[in-house]
């Protein structure tokens, strides 16, 4: 059944629900649960994978991983992790919902998305403070993501009336043609450094483009993807549309070998990366691999040195410096390295760490036990191996008694850094900004890439021509000039060499989860050969 795309009202859709309202409802008021949230109360209780349209409990697997609050260590709920049985239950939900869907057109998907924007706009506040809750981020940082997730959708939604291919003229008045066409039931794994943004990240397009999704989160962060799961089905996607299996690496794995998965979109570390990589192959599986960095900040002295040190802290201590693409080998060029660090070190030693649902703490707590302990590793290595650490980097002890098992420490400064030691090569994933100095342009851009990651990197100066000059040289997919961390979904995302491939946000992702079908028509006869 064909459905008109944008002239007059919208015919009924395909399928059991209300089609998504024109306006905003008015009488949308949901119970919630960011006016009662209170650091240390929050527990929850319904189940976690959603199936068919509802939260369901997996039916199989059923091995419970502990899912904690970092902001006071408490258990806020258990995870269940899904077995074979429920991912294949899980994949064929997504398929039944993917032959109504991919059949609509570019604008009814669009109006749908736009439903599933506008929901997640008013529902900001519980969603932030759920993401809180459960990454330990603050809130102040958890409404911006809530925000990028958000328009992320809507740009998306933008598009997607307007997918297209081509039409190509051929001798004699025969023609081709290109059609864009979905890939199918698409995969979604994700870290628990941005759980509900990054699960959007990945939905928008894919859904925009006429597929179905089924997305594991990290079994850390399992609690807020699950929402989105809800808002596109209050928002009106077919039934199974996007489904949620949660679990840890066994799950990813019967995700990744199922045969009847089309792509997977991987957002994690390079090591299971490369597994995700291998477990593709075996299918014949297009991957989006979004993985770790060790990006360069280079601040050349004609800099404005205010913004340069706004964007130092931007570029390392977001989300307790948990961010792939953080700017944590900050070269400063030797004629304003007293000066810089001065700043930097005063400014990093303001930050307010604390109750993350505060409104002005900007340093939340880490994500578990075992990580802060990794970060504070490499600190003391760093140490070990000769650098100087300028400011923190040691544990935060709250006055607060609820925070005193949360999983906190100071940002850290590091100087007296060399190219070769640990803290400088490998990605830290926490609070921990390296300071290296150089002297011309030449020697800090093979510098900046003398590195396995190529995943971002940034430049301020106020000479335009060098910051082109430095941008084109330097071997990451996400560079940024007189500025840092900032993520309008326009642009695509990404990396070069081992902080993987493929691109997330902007039209770049539309080659990503849709494949080309040339369609050659003959106008004449056949002239054979034979
Ligand atoms: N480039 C980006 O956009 C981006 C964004 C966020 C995080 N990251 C990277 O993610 C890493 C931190 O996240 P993490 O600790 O959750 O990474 P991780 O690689 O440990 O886990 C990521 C996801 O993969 C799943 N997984 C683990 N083993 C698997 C397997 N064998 N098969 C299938 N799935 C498997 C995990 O359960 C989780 O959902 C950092 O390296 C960071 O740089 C990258
Ligand atoms: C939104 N940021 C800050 C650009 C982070 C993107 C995802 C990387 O971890």
């Amino acid at each position: 059944k064909r459905h008109p795309g944008g002239a007059g009202p919208p015919a009924p859709l395909p399928w059991d629900f209300p089609g998504p309202p024109l306006l905003p409802r008015l009488c949308s008021f949901r119970p919630s649960l960011a006016m009662s949230s209170v650091t240390g109360t929050v527990t929850i209780q319904q189940p976690l994978n959603y199936r068919a349209g509802g939260r369901v409990q997996p039916v199989d697997g059923g091995q419970a991983e502990e899912v904690y609050e970092p902001a006071t260590g408490r258990v806020i709920c258990k995870v269940l992790c899904s077995g074979q049985k429920e991912v294949d239950l899980a994949v064929q939900s997504a398929k039944a919902a993917f032959k109504i869907w991919s059949q609509m057109s570019g604008m009814e998907r669009s109006r749908v998305l736009l439903e599933a924007a506008r929901i997640i706009r008013e529902q900001r506040e519980e969603i932030a403070t759920m993401e809180t809750i459960n990454n330990g981020k603050s809130i102040f940082e958890a409404r911006v993501d809530i925000d990028i997730s958000w328009q992320c959708l809507e740009y998306y939604a933008g598009l997607a009336g307007s997918l297209a291919g081509e039409h190509i003229q051929l001798p004699g008045g025969s023609f081709g043609y290109t059609r864009r066409e979905p890939l199918g039931v698409c995969v979604g794994i994700g870290a628990w450094n941005y759980p509900f943004q990054i699960a959007c990240w990945k939905s928008a397009p894919a859904l925009a483009c006429g597929n179905a999704m089924v997305f594991k989160p990290s079994p850390f962060t399992p609690v807020s993807v699950v929402r989105l799961a809800e808002i596109f089905t209050e928002a009106s996607v077919p039934k199974g549309l996007f489904n949620v299996v949660q679990g840890g690496a066994a799950t990813g794995q019967f995700l990744c070998h199922h045969p009847d998965v089309a792509k997977i979109s991987f957002t994690g570390s390079v090591p299971t990366g490369i597994k995700i990589m291998e477990m593709a192959a075996k299918g014949i599986k297009p991957v989006t691999l979004e993985l770790g960095g060790k990006s360069p900040l280079i601040i050349f002295s004609d800099c404005s040195l205010e913004n340069a040190v706004n964007g130092a802290l931007m570029a390392n201590f977001l989300t307790q410096g948990e961010v792939c693409c953080n700017g944590t080998r900050v070269f400063v060029e030797r004629k304003i390295l007293d000066a810089f660090t001065k700043e930097v070190v005063k400014r990093t030693q303001k930050i307010k760490i604390g109750d993350p649902l505060l409104e002005d703490t900007r340093m939340g707590a880490l994500i578990n036990r075992p990580h802060l302990d990794r970060v504070q590793g490499f600190i003391k290595q760093a140490k070990e191996q000769g650098a100087e650490v300028l400011c923190g980097g040691d544990l935060w002890v709250p006055d607060d008694p609820k925070l005193k098992n949360g999983y906190y420490m100071r940002p850290c400064v590091l100087g007296n850094c060399t190219d070769d030691m640990t803290c400088v090569k490998e990605e830290i994933f926490g609070p921990v900004m390296s300071i290296l100095p150089f002297d011309t342009e030449e020697e800090v851009v093979e510098r900046a890439n003398n590195t396995k990651f190529g995943l971002a990197g940034g430049v301020f100066t106020r000479d335009i021509q060098k910051a082109h000059r430095v941008v084109a040289a330097l071997k990451a997919g996400m560079c940024f000039i007189n500025n840092y961390n900032i993520s309008p979904v326009e642009l695509p995302f990404g990396g070069y060499k081992a902080s993987g491939f493929g691109r997330e946000n902007g039209r770049a992702a539309i080659e990503y989860y849709s494949q080309l079908k040339t369609v050659c028509v003959e106008m004449g006869d056949v002239e054979s050969v034979f």
